[in-house]
């Protein structure tokens, strides 16, 4: 309407006019198709990134993760570490009791666990309490040790308890692990009944040995070259019965060795080999000290019975040193760059070349080179025979147990037991 009113109003010889004209077609056209080609770039732009979201909601090959062979899809399924605690009130325990009918045979009577003598630490799942239970003879009561699972718990950490409980009765009895007695997981709370080895763990027999205690509840704190390869044969022992059910421990130390009075030694931590039995494989839900694990474990790669094989010659290491924390010159951060230099620790003054034979035999850094629990055993059993049962070991210095968390690479929480009561 504007432009034909423009046209009537001028004259021919109006040049002002037609500028006007030409204005207008300078001025809509252009815009008109800037306009269009916009939109359509919008829409193009808005096409091509719905494409590509749709691309990464739908699962492709490059995006599942390998899933670890499992034995217990139930338990997979409800995820260890995964986030699906549900309050235990919203659930019953009879429930997963239902699930898991071979619990039943192990029940030990609530009334039967008299009374609660000392909480001995806070193990992983809670505290780890002494007790005595009833035989029926009142004039005899057997100490035991309940493993409590902490509360509140959530639904996946009652099914790993009792997959634990289960774990443990498919073990089996060995006399070199720790035996499960029973449990009470009828109601709340949960307990693990185990055996009672009363003196405790190995690394605070060793710490007390260099003290001048000379004997506690017929126990003798002196140690021999003779006796470590005593108390390292049954170990050796524990980890071919583990081999021979195609498990592996993964933390084998001296906190993780209980002692008789006898000197028999039993395996546990046993939570490393649950994980192993129920996913077939090691997650990181586990946390190690470093300086105990073999080079293929700190680069994270598949591991098996011959990583335990290392940290034995560490443990072996760690008894004749009476406790001393590995590579005290090396920050616990810094042991893999320590290895890739294929350096190993020099031998103690204490130990004979025969033993640092043995050490450094553990510590090929190839799994291949190193023995397996078997020629490991039957090379200990032949040094028995010509080692010292005379000489004691002896280290002069005390621990003091914050420094050598530190230096081990250990929460100084997961320590303190025996050795701070003396
Ligand atoms: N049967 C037992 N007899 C005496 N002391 C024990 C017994 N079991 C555990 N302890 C004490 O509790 C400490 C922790 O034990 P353990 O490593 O088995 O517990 P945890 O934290 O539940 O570990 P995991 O889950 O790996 O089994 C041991 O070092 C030891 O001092």
């Amino acid at each position: 309407m504007g432009m034909t009113r423009t046209l009537l109003e001028c004259s021919l010889s109006d040049k002002l006019c037609v500028i006007q004209e030409k204005q207008y077609e300078v001025i809509i056209v252009p815009t008109f198709l800037v306009t269009i080609f916009l939109i359509l770039l919008g829409v193009i732009l808005w096409l091509f990134i719905r494409e590509q979201r749709t691309q990464q909601q739908r699962p492709g090959p490059r995006d599942i993760a390998p899933v670890p062979p499992s034995r217990d899809l139930s338990w997979e399924a409800a995820g260890r570490g995964g986030n699906v605690a549900l309050p235990l009130k919203e659930t019953s325990v009879e429930n997963f009791l239902g699930a898991t009918p071979a619990l039943a045979k192990l029940q030990v009577p609530r009334e039967q666990l008299s009374e609660v003598l000392e909480q001995i630490c806070n193990g992983s799942y809670g505290p780890i309490l002494r007790a005595n239970m009833n035989t029926g003879d009142a004039s005899k009561p057997k100490s035991v040790i309940l493993k409590a699972l902490k509360e509140p718990a959530g639904l996946h950490e009652v099914q790993d308890f009792l997959g634990r409980i289960q774990f443990h009765q498919y073990l089996g009895k060995h006399k070199n692990l720790v035996q499960l007695e029973g449990c009470c997981t009828e109601q709340l709370p949960l307990y693990m009944v185990l055996e009672d080895v009363a003196h405790g763990d190995l690394l605070n027999f060793l710490w007390t040995c260099r003290r001048d205690v000379m004997t506690m509840d017929g126990l003798l704190y002196d140690l021999t070259e003779k006796q470590v390869y005593h108390i390292g044969k049954q170990v050796l022992l524990a980890l071919e019965f583990l081999q021979d059910k195609h498990l592996f421990h993964g933390d084998v130390a001296a906190r993780n060795i209980l002692i008789q009075s006898d000197l028999t030694a039993k395996l546990c931590g046993l939570g490393l080999a649950y994980e192993v039995y129920t996913r077939g494989a090691i997650s990181s839900t586990q946390t190690i000290p470093l300086k105990w694990l073999a080079p293929e474990r700190l680069l994270l790669k598949p591991a098996g019975i011959r990583a335990d094989v290392w940290s034995f010659g560490i443990l072996l290491y760690e008894m004749v040193t009476l406790g001393a924390p590995p590579y005290p010159e090396v920050p616990p951060a810094s042991i893999l760059q320590h290895l890739q230099k294929r350096k190993i620790m020099k031998r103690p003054s204490s130990c004979t070349r025969t033993m640092y034979g043995i050490m450094k035999s553990c510590w090929c850094w190839r799994e291949a080179g190193r023995p397996s629990p078997r020629e490991l055993r039957l090379r200990l059993e032949v040094a028995i025979k010509t080692a010292d049962d005379k000489a004691v070991l002896q280290v002069p210095e005390l621990v003091v147990p914050e420094l050598y968390a530190a230096v081990a690479g250990i929460r100084v929480e997961s320590l303190f037991y025996n050795y701070s009561m003396l």
